[in-house]
């Protein structure tokens, strides 16, 4: 067995002491420790004092925070490729008019640079794990082996504009992709048959396929009432409220995890609680399209898991978890006119273990058994002076910049802000060059 201590810092603890608190309530602690890791079986295998005798190697966290590494739990990877390619525009307008019409040129090549490039800016901001929906998921599955990173992937799904046949080979594809890559780079791609939303894809190949999906145990995963437009297609030819639509569809369950979730009634947020889904926010996506405010605290309040995403890198246009927390915090005190609402523990929690409980990973917490998904937050800067409250810092101060080093599985991804698994610089020329020429393509 080779360890790995992770030593001379603090650690971010999760603390369930109280037993009348409800699994989905946290109250972070912060302790001086050291992480010791199983390298070899990616586990942690102790957290306490002393522990950098008995290691193989050793990661410096003086001056710094151990936090559990985050996790995007929404997000397209490759449309780092379109980065400020097209912005200022409200969702269906910047879909129909820029992003589709560049997607339609999109070619393996393009998915394998563009998911190169996330996972840099990812591995550079504390990330470990993240869900990915979009195309030419094989070359996804490779970026993300070589990156070190965790992830769910899955092919995503449109059938509006389809014929029949052309509709039921995409969503045949979201399972066949979903079994043939589900385990793949040592277990740390998971996958998932992904349906891009209820009004996009037909009530007929939900019927058909939702079933075929349940029956492999395969989790769901879609966007859901992002914008008010979004409602109207299903409320008018289904009668019904979309996440309503969704749950008689077999969609809604514990291994099935919703993208957004903005526009949702009282009811809705009681069929999230009930079927065990969770939401993944995306406010920064949400403010940048002026989607809407998503009701974080009433889900919360309802018992629903609540994770975050950055969405693609198009409609944010950063893959910075911290840009996240902070916005999470902030949008949500503002959708509830309540400063108290998502505090800073909340945001955490989301970022980090409401992220690991969608993506079915155990991780998002530092804990003996955990998989050892870490990142170092470098303390010593002005920005995060003095600490009165370290969890604070996390949620409304840090920045992916501060992150000193990243871990994956016991696998060491950044060891002093310097990528060891990926040639970064070689990455950003590849995605450089791809992206022009996807943009050249699209408008030909
Ligand atoms: C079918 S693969 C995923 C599909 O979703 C598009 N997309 C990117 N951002 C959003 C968003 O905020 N709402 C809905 N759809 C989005 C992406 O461009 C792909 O086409
Ligand atoms: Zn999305």
């Amino acid at each position: 067995m080779s360890t790995l201590a992770v030593a001379g810092g603090r650690v971010l603890l999760p603390h369930r002491d109280d037993e009348t608190r409800s699994s989905r309530a946290s109250d972070h602690s912060i302790a001086e420790a050291d992480v010791l890791v199983d390298a070899d079986s990616g586990e942690v295998l102790d957290v306490g004092p002393d522990l950098v005798d008995s290691a193989d190697e050793t990661l410096d966290a003086s001056g710094g925070l151990v936090i559990p590494g985050l996790v995007n739990a929404h997000g397209h990877a490759a449309m780092t490729l379109l980065r400020g390619y097209a912005d200022d525009k409200p969702l269906e307008a910047w879909l129909q008019e820029d992003i589709w019409p560049a997607e339609a040129e999109l070619a393996a090549e393009d998915v394998a640079a563009g998911t190169r490039l996330a996972a840099v800016e990812m591995i550079r901001s504390g990330t470990t794990a993240f869900a990915d929906m979009y195309f030419h998921v094989g070359e996804v599955v490779e970026a993300v082996r070589e990156a070190g990173l965790r992830a769910r992937v899955g092919h995503g799904v449109v059938t509006v504009g389809k014929d029949e046949k052309a509709a039921r080979a995409d969503f045949a594809e979201s399972l066949s992709v979903a079994e043939e890559f589900d385990g793949a780079a040592d277990g740390r791609v998971r996958t998932a048959v992904m349906p891009h939303a209820p009004h996009t894809v037909g009530t007929e190949y939900f019927e058909e396929f939702v079933p075929q999906a349940r029956e492999a145990g395969i989790p769901l995963h879609f966007h859901l009432n992002e914008t008010e437009a979004y409602l109207d297609p299903v409320e008018e030819e289904a009668g019904v409220r979309p996440t309503e639509y969704a749950d008689d569809l077999g969609l809604l369950a514990e291994d099935t995890w919703v993208a957004h979730g903005v526009h949702l009634d009282a009811g809705e947020i009681e069929r999230l609680a009930e079927t065990g889904t969770t939401v993944a926010h995306c406010p920064a996506s949400n403010m940048k399209l002026a989607s809407g405010m998503a009701p974080i605290q009433d889900l919360l309040d309802a018992g629903v898991n609540v994770a975050l995403g950055t969405d693609g890198a198009a409609s944010n246009n950063d893959l910075d978890m911290f840009d996240e927390l902070r916005d999470a915090a902030m949008l949500g005190k503002l959708a509830a006119d309540d400063a108290e609402a998502v505090d800073a523990d909340a945001a955490v929690r989301m970022a980090t273990e409401g992220g690991a409980e969608a993506l079915g990973f155990d991780a998002g917490r530092i804990e003996t058994g955990a998989k050892a998904d870490l990142a170092v937050v470098d303390l010593e800067a002005p920005h995060l002076t003095p600490q009165h409250d370290l969890v604070s810092h996390l949620a409304y101060a840090a920045r992916g910049s501060d992150v000193r080093h990243t871990v994956c599985d016991g696998e060491v991804l950044m060891r002093d802000r310097e990528v060891l698994t990926l040639d970064e610089e070689a990455v950003r020329e590849r995605a450089e060059e791809a992206a022009r020429e996807l943009v050249a393509r699209a408008e030909g």
